[in-house]
């Protein structure tokens, strides 16, 4: 799908975002392989750790409805760089990404920085290294 359109609707997927503490309001878009997009935005709460960013709402929301494969991601906020995803969200999409998942970062401005998962969490902890048959 081509990014300006997933840009687009993470565009208006952010006015949704819930965030009366830091009112800053991000959106996210996720595309599956089977060709159905998975919207998120930021929810923050009045115990603020509990709060969850907008990349991982979406991510939750499709593998709760039994999506597993994904061909792309887009991030908007209002920052003055394309928006990085936090380490926790990288953390996540690390766990359902491929290493050459793109994923679309922008800003208001249009400004928009393409990076693949492995740029995004290089040597990035993950199911190989749990070495579950050693004891
Ligand atoms: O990539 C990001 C970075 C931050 N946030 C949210 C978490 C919190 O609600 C607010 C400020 O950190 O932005 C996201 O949703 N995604
Ligand atoms: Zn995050």
């Amino acid at each position: 799908m081509d990014k300006l359109t997933l840009l687009n609707k993470a565009k208006e997927i952010r006015e949704k975002a819930y965030t009366p503490y830091s009112h800053f309001k991000v959106g996210a878009v996720l595309l599956t392989k089977s060709g159905n997009l998975y919207t998120g935005c930021n929810i923050e709460n009045a115990a603020y750790p509990v709060t969850c960013c907008a990349e991982r709402v979406a991510i939750f929301k499709a593998i709760s409805e039994g999506e597993t494969e994904f061909n792309e991601m887009a991030v908007v906020a209002d920052t003055k760089r394309p928006v990085p995803p936090c380490g926790s969200c990288r953390q996540v999409m690390s766990e359902f990404f491929s290493k050459d998942t793109r994923i679309h970062t922008a800003n208001l401005l249009d400004e928009v920085k393409t990076v693949t998962m492995d740029a995004l969490l290089p040597y990035s902890f993950e199911s190989d290294d749990l070495n579950e048959d050693k004891e």
